[in-house]
């Protein structure tokens, strides 16, 4: 039998914001242990939770970019549990009325090749609500401390429909919903900080059933690479125990992505009773047609649009935009030096932006904010080979120069008397009979009508102008010579 798998993914979002979700102190990462806790965060008796406007205003622009239905009224409920991660044994989420509904998260496939698009899908989206984060608990060799820190920050939950069909798709699923928060400014996203953290849900079911198999969750998986390589590996194990006659039981399974093995946690019987019930501290909240509109307005162009944008506005080829729209400090940068050099330049200031500007950062890892290359060098160099000032060879050196100094192009380019030959001279005249003269085959063959022939004609001019004359001027006395 032929067997096919599904999988819904939780997804949790931190949102940043200065406070946290229900009181005033900071929300951070990397600070001393617990200093960032208040009576709020450490549930002393008597305290009261105060909502935080910046958190709703993030979720409701993580909705509207996701194409939610965001909820006219929502409300917060108790989630009951004892550990020690949560002071107050409960966690204030929101159970049947969350704040955004349905949705989708639009991906792109792995194309025929990869400077070829691929098909575009969108992933349905259940709902995405807002809670608490809760506290960390470090493992000692005889203890576990607990820190605080962590505990309150504002956390989103993005919860798909079971319809991903494969450890690719969530993997795509992943990249686009991430560069999507980062795009809002709503997350940095960053996983080794837990800024966002997946688990997967995954069953299999003979192909052509229409009722969802039984699930196993996956949790740990701290890597976008790691959520790929753990379901993969999960279906091949469902797989393994179903053809060898065996059922897959509920459970939570934890995923080592290092070792690429996966072991139970916990079964159905031992699944937690939340008993949810409304939080009587809290109002129910009513976000009016007046404050969706003023997020909106807010919400960015994502790159998927931009994406398309480039295709027509820049004619652009795919890997060049595949490689810009992810990135909105490059994509913006981008735009800035097309817009300084005119019309018809763009796509080679992307190539210099994409391939040596970003091999130079790479290599001196810095990051683009501190470029001492700002747009208008980009737009300056590409125009100075535009006109014939400078040869590609040399504009690579003037390039390196430019990364390490900041100096304008012109000014290096005049600093080394790096210009291309002079223009309009007799020599280049000259050059350019000699040329027609000893290459009598390459002039025939062009008469003929062989366009490329004239190429045969250009490196002996090259060679005689010791590799300085301009290129486009060249083309332009050949051709009016030849047509003499
Ligand atoms: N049979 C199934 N196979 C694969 N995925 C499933 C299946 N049933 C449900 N899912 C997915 O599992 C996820 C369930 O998440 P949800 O938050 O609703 O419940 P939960 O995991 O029980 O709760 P908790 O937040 O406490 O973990 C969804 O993404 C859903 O699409
Ligand atoms: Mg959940
Ligand atoms: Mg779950």
């Amino acid at each position: 039998m032929k067997y096919e798998a599904v999988i819904g993914l939780e997804v949790h979002v931190q949102i940043k914001t200065h406070s946290k979700m229900f009181t005033r102190v900071a929300a951070g990462y990397g600070q001393p242990a617990n200093t960032l806790t208040d009576p709020v965060v450490l549930a002393l008796p008597g305290v009261l939770p105060v909502m935080n406007k910046a958190a709703l205003d993030a979720i409701i622009k993580a909705g509207l970019l996701l194409g939610c239905d965001i909820a006219p009224v929502c409300k917060w409920d108790r989630k009951n549990y004892f550990y020690p991660d949560s002071p107050k044994n409960y966690q204030i989420s929101q159970f049947d009325q969350p704040i955004c509904l349905n949705g989708s998260v639009e991906i792109e496939l792995p194309g025929a090749a990869r400077n070829i698009q691929g098909e575009h899908k969108k992933i349905a989206l259940t709902r995405i609500h807002l809670e608490e984060d809760v506290g960390k608990l470090n493992h000692e060799a005889f203890d576990s401390l607990v820190d605080y820190n962590r505990a309150g920050t504002p956390l989103m939950e993005i919860v798909s429909e079971p319809v991903i069909k494969s450890a690719e798709e969530a993997y795509a699923y992943l990249t686009s919903l991430r560069a999507t928060m980062i795009y809002g400014g709503i997350s940095d996203c960053d996983m080794e900080k837990g800024q966002l953290r997946c688990d997967a849900n995954i069953s299999i079911r003979p192909v052509g059933e229409t009722k969802l198999g039984t699930k196993v969750e996956l949790k740990n998986l701290n890597s976008i690479s790691y959520v790929r390589d753990g379901i993969a590996h999960e279906i091949q194990r469902q797989l393994a125990v179903t053809q060898a006659g065996g059922t897959i039981v509920q459970e939570t399974r934890d995923y080592d992505g290092e070792a690429g093995v996966s072991q139970s946690l916990r079964s159905k019987e031992m699944a937690h009773d939340y008993r949810y019930f409304p939080d009587p501290d809290l109002m129910p909240v009513k976000v009016d047609a007046a404050w969706k509109a003023r997020i909106q307005a807010e919400c960015p162009e994502l790159p998927f649009a931009k994406q398309t944008r480039f295709f027509t506005q820049y004619s652009l080829p795919y890997t060049l935009t595949s490689v810009l729209v992810w990135d909105r400090t490059l994509a913006d940068y981008f735009e800035e030096a097309a817009k300084f050099a005119g019309p018809g330049k763009a796509q080679a200031v992307g190539n210099w932006i994409v391939n040596d500007l970003q091999r130079e950062l790479g290599a001196a890892k810095l990051d683009l904010a501190v470029s001492k290359v700002r747009p208008q060098h980009i737009a300056d160099l590409v125009t100075l080979i535009d006109a014939g000032t400078l040869l590609n060879n040399t504009a690579k050196e003037v390039f390196i120069e430019m990364f390490a100094t900041g100096e304008p192009p012109a000014s290096i380019v005049a600093r080394k008397g790096l210009a291309a030959a002079p223009t309009d001279t007799a020599e280049l005249e000259g050059w350019c009979r000699d040329a027609i003269a000893a290459n009598a085959k390459s002039v025939a063959e062009f008469k003929a009508g062989k366009e490329s022939a004239i190429n045969g004609l250009k490196g002996p001019i090259m060679k005689a102008s010791k590799g300085k004359a301009n290129p486009k001027l060249v083309d332009e006395t050949l051709r009016r010579l030849l047509a003499e």
